[in-house]
């Protein structure tokens, strides 16, 4: 009784929101199940009995009175020139439009006006389009041919900020026949205390892109209106014109193509009950999401058949696996990948062992709720099998995601990516931008060497210093309480910084300030400087020029991004 009635308190709370309703399973739940290691199903039993108005919260219906809302809420912020709110009100409105209704080819127009004050040209007309695609009212449309009109007089004028030359940040170097996304040379290890992790069979220099991979799975949190703002299949920025799941009102695409792919592979399953996933989901963010998405992933991959998914699956537990013997050269196989992805050796942890109860127990009820999976999980073992999948999944997306500060609210599994462990003392950088997951050297890398990316912190950005890995005690040469560790600590203590080098630091941060000198230019300089004093590494004056390398390169990466997809508008709507 007095769990009913604090469960009523939190209830309160959440509706006013005080609480997450997931933190409030947590500090609720029988604390006695945690002190003897409940078995899982005592979790599911618990969850479904006793949290059910915490769990089992209704879904949200697309309505055009809300839609209209969002988008007068857009209109506002426009009207003060806040353009990134203005186009998430527009978003969320899109979300709640209905389909066939007005309200999508109103929302369309409005995110065409906020491109069209940008600048952006084609991402206007590609809103003109959709709002023409999408029931704009015939009593509007001569505003919108005029927007129109004028889009493409600018384009023809060159006003475009698609001319604007990006530099090619596909791989440049030999190509790995087999994974044709991946450099020739680069090869997988098991390391102590790491695991998996991918090492380099050759040299590499700084600026070779090594991996060029799309997200396998993608998952998008749903606070601060993430979901609002990314693609939930492929994880691209809502620059590339995002549309919403007809069904839904929380899961956004960046194309039809997305869209489709997404709800084949998992979205079918959980968009009836989307609302409740994202509520349970909100303390986990988007990391949680992936444990669903990878179990259906799968289920898709075994064309449905849950018996022959089962089969598989409870003998292969852990086994472990190379993603780099799959053969990506002809047509991609979810099922091989799929297999890759479930036999991840993972390692037990005690310590988050109550939460991936609580959690799987949270999803599987809900999950349970969705016709299309009570379609399909009528038997008994079937739905024991998708208990113990889904735990185990927990752990499985739990050692393999890698969440980066940027793009917040985005969690990504891939086959390859998904190897590159982490240090605080990164020798290459991966950008996740525009459904794109690119890796790119920027020290000197040695064959032999292991390859490493940051999930956040990185010694020579003081802005992301803070930034904490609470799923895992760092090993780094940074971090590490071991030789290799001590010795790296020693060698940045050292005071005994040449002038010279110091001389051309402050070099390269003129050059980098001097307008007029493109960028390839500038990157070039940073290039040759980490190349010509490698062997001085690390020193802070050397750092803080990798951190502006890395700057470039990212931003480079992106530039490139943007052009593209303002050139693919071009192609589609222009003919150009
Ligand atoms: C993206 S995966 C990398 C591949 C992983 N090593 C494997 O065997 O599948 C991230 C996981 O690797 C391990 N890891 C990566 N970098 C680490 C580090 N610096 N220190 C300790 N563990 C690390 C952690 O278990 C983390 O959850």
């Amino acid at each position: 009784m007095v769990l009913e009635a604090e469960i009523d308190e939190f209830v309160r709370n959440m509706e006013a929101g005080k609480e997450g309703p997931y933190d409030g399973i947590k500090w609720l739940f029988p604390p006695e199940l945690e002190a003897r290691r409940a078995d899982l199903t005592e979790y599911r039993d618990v969850i479904d009995a006793r949290f059910g108005s915490l769990v089992y919260i209704s879904e949200l219906v697309k309505k055009s009175k809300t839609a209209a809302e969002c988008r007068q809420a857009g209109n506002q912020r426009f009207t003060v020139k806040r353009w990134h709110s203005a186009l998430l009100n527009y978003n969320e409105g899109l979300c709640f439009a209905e389909p066939g209704s007005e309200e999508l080819g109103l929302a369309y127009a409005n995110r065409s006006a906020v491109y069209f004050e940008q600048g952006d040209y084609e991402l206007a007309l590609h809103n003109i389009d959709l709002a023409k695609r999408h029931n704009y009212p015939e009593r509007l449309m001569a505003k919108l041919l005029d927007r129109e009109a004028e889009c493409k007089r600018k384009i023809e004028n060159g006003q475009s900020k698609g001319i604007v030359p990006a530099l090619r940040m596909g791989i440049n170097v030999e190509i790995n026949p087999k994974i044709p996304f991946l450099a020739k040379g680069i090869g997988m290890k098991q390391y102590p205390g790491l695991g998996r992790g991918l090492i380099a069979l050759k040299d590499f220099q700084p600026g070779d892109v090594i991996l060029d991979e799309k997200p396998e799975l993608c998952a998008v949190s749903f606070n601060n209106n993430f979901s609002y703002h990314y693609c939930f299949h492929c994880g691209s920025e809502f620059q590339t014109s995002l549309i919403p799941c007809p069904k839904c009102t929380n899961h956004m695409y960046c194309s039809e193509s997305c869209l489709e792919t997404d709800w084949k592979q998992a979205h079918r399953f959980e968009c009836a009950v989307a609302m409740k996933l994202f509520n349970i989901s909100l303390t986990s963010a988007s990391y949680g999401r992936l444990i669903g998405r990878l179990f259906f992933y799968g289920l898709t991959a075994f064309g449905d058949n849950v018996q022959q998914m089962m089969t598989w699956c409870e003998q292969n537990y852990d086994t472990g696996s190379d993603p780099l013997q799959i053969d990506f050269s002809t047509e991609r196989d979810p099922l091989k990948i799929f297999k890759a992805l479930h036999s991840t050796k993972v390692k037990p942890n005690p310590q988050f062992e109550h939460d991936f109860k609580l959690i799987t127990a949270c999803y599987y009820q809900i999950y349970l709720k969705s016709p299309q999976v009570q379609a399909i999980f009528r038997k008994r073992t079937h739905r024991n099998f998708m208990l113990r999948c889904l735990h185990h999944y927990a752990l499985v997306t739990w050692t393999l995601q890698s969440d980066t500060p940027r793009p917040p609210g985005v969690s990504t599994i891939t086959p390859i990516t998904s190897l590159l462990n982490h240090s605080c003392d990164p020798n290459a950088l991966t950008v996740i931008h525009s459904g794109r997951i690119v890796t790119v050297i920027l020290r000197p890398v040695r064959e032999g060497a292991q390859i490493f990316t940051s999930y956040g912190p990185r010694w020579w950005d003081p802005k992301l210093a803070d930034y904490e890995l609470t799923s895992f005690a760092c090993q780094c040469v940074v971090c590490g309480n071991h030789p290799p560790g001590q010795k790296w600590r020693a060698a940045l203590q050292r005071a005994d910084v040449p002038k010279q080098m110091l001389l051309e630091v402050s070099q390269i941060a003129k050059l980098v300030e001097r307008p007029g000198i493109v960028d390839a230019a500038k990157m070039d300089a940073m290039k040759q400087f980490i190349m010509r004093h490698t062997r001085a590494y690390p020193l802070p004056a050397l750092g803080e020029i990798v951190r502006l390398y890395a700057v470039f390169l990212e931003d480079a990466i992106q530039s490139e991004n943007e052009t593209r997809e303002r050139l693919t508008v071009r192609a589609e709507l222009l003919g150009d």
